[in-house]
C-alpha cells in the first residue's frame, strides 16, 4: 500500500503540491492522471525520498521509502527511463542494482526474460531506443518482486506492440495482488489499463474515484443516435422535450428521454435513423464532465498541440 497524505511542496512561486492526498491499495491498477505540471512526477519523487515535502507524509507499507533496508523489495519504480549509465550493458545495470539489494543474478536473467530484452541484453544501454530503455526501468522496478509498483508515463515511446504488453503486465501484476500506481497525461490511455482512477490537478486531488463509476455517471441516460438528417432528428427531439447535441457527423447525443421513446419520436416525425443506443461516454468524455465546472483546471488541459500526443484524442500535453 502507498498512502500520500497532505503533501505540499513548493518551487519558487510554483506550488507544486497543494495538500495531495491518496492512497493506493493492493489489487488494482491506479491510474494517476492529470495535465502536464498537475504535480503527478512531483509526487512519485516525495514517495520515492527524491525531494523532500514541505507538509505532509508519503508512505510505503506503513513507512518512509527512505528508511526501508531493501527499498526495491517495497516497492518498484519507473520515474525517468534516461537514468542510466549509457556504458553499461543492460544486464550489467540490473545485475549493479542487484548487487546494492542483496538480489541474486538468477532474478536478474528472469526479469531481463520478462520484460523481452534478453536478445539484447549485452549490448549497452546507450545506444538503446526509448522503447528499449522503458523496458530497462521497467526490469529495474521488477528487480525485488515488489508488492507495489509506481511508473511514471510507461508507455511513452513504446511501439503499439509495447503499449500492449505493458497493459497486459499491469494488469497481471495487479491480478497477483501487488498495488500499482502508473502515470499518464493522456486519460485514453489509462481507459483499459486502470481500475481506478486518482485525477489531479494543481498539486491536488480532483477525483479519486473506480472507472466503472465514473463512466456510469458520465453515461447518465443518455442515447446516441444515428441518423443521415441529423438537423431534423435533432428539431424533432427538441420538440418532444429532449436536449440534444451534435457529436459527430451524423450523430446525435439525446438526454432526458429513454431509446424507446427516440425511436418513437424519429418515427412519428418520419426521420430516417440508422442507429438508436444507450451512450456510453469514454474515459476522457468522464473526465471532462468531472472536471467542468473547473475553468481554470480544463484551460489548463486545453493547452494542447502536444508533441507527446501521437494523435490521440485527449491530449493535454504543453508541448514539453
Ligand atoms: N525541480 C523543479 N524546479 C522548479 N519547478 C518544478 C520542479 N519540478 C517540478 N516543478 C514544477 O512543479 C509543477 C508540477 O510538476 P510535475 O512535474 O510534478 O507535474 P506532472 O504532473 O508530473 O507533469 P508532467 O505530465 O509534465 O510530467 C510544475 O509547475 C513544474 O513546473
Amino acid at each position: 500500500m502507498i498512502e500520500v497524505s497532505g503533501l505540499r511542496k513548493r518551487y519558487g512561486q510554483t506550488m507544486a503540491l497543494d495538500g495531495m492526498s491518496f492512497t493506493v491499495t493492493p489489487g488494482r491498477v491506479t491510474g494517476f492522471v492529470g495535465p502536464n505540471g498537475a504535480g503527478k512526477s512531483t509526487t512519485m519523487r516525495v514517495i520515492l525520498g527524491l525531494d523532500a515535502a514541505d507538509g505532509g507524509h508519503a508512505l510505503v507499507g506503513g513507512r518512509p521509502y527512505r528508511s526501508l533496508r531493501s527499498p526495491l523489495r517495497h516497492l518498484g519504480a519507473l520515474l525517468d527511463a534516461a537514468a542510466l549509465h549509457p556504458g553499461r550493458t543492460a544486464r550489467h545495470h540490473l545485475l549493479w542494482l542487484a548487487h546494492s539489494q542483496g538480489l541474486g543474478v538468477r532474478r536478474v536473467d528472469e526479469v531481463i526474460e520478462l520484460v523481452g530484452l534478453a536478445p539484447v541484453a549485452r549490448r549497452r544501454a546507450g545506444g538503446f531506443s526509448l522503447g528499449m530503455r522503458q523496458r530497462l526501468g521497467i526490469a529495474a522496478a521488477l528487480l525485488g518482486d515488489p508488492p507495489a509498483l509506481m511508473l511514471d508515463e510507461p508507455v511513452n515511446g513504446l511501439d503499439p506492440e509495447g503499449v500492449v504488453w505493458i497493459r497486459g503486465l499491469l494488469r497481471s501484476l495487479a491480478a497477483e495482488g501487488r498495488a500499482v500506481l502508473v502515470s499518464s497525461h493522456l486519460m485514453s490511455e489509462l481507459q483499459d489499463t486502470a481500475d481506478h482512477l486518482v485525477v489531479v490537478g494543481r498539486g491536488r486531488v480532483v477525483a479519486d474515484t473506480g472507472v466503472a463509476e465514473l463512466i456510469e455517471a458520465a453515461s447518465g441516460g443518455r442515447v446516441r443516435l444515428r441518423t443521415a438528417e441529423p438537423a431534423a432528428a435533432m428539431d424533432a427531439l427538441a420538440r418532444a422535450g429532449a436536449v440534444v447535441a451534435a457529436t459527430g457527423a451524423g450523430t446525435v447525443t439525446v438526454s432526458g428521454l429513454v431509446s424507446e421513446r427516440v425511436v418513437a419520436v424519429l418515427g412519428g416525425s418520419g426521420v430516417p435513423f440508422s442507429e438508436v443506443a444507450a451512450h456510453r461516454a469514454t474515459l476522457e468524455e468522464a473526465y471532462m464532465e468531472l472536471t467542468g465546472d473547473s475553468v481554470e483546471f480544463r484551460a489548463g488541459l486545453r493547452a494542447s498541440g502536444s508533441s507527446r500526443s501521437s494523435g490521440s484524442s485527449g491530449s493535454w500535453g504543453d508541448g514539453r
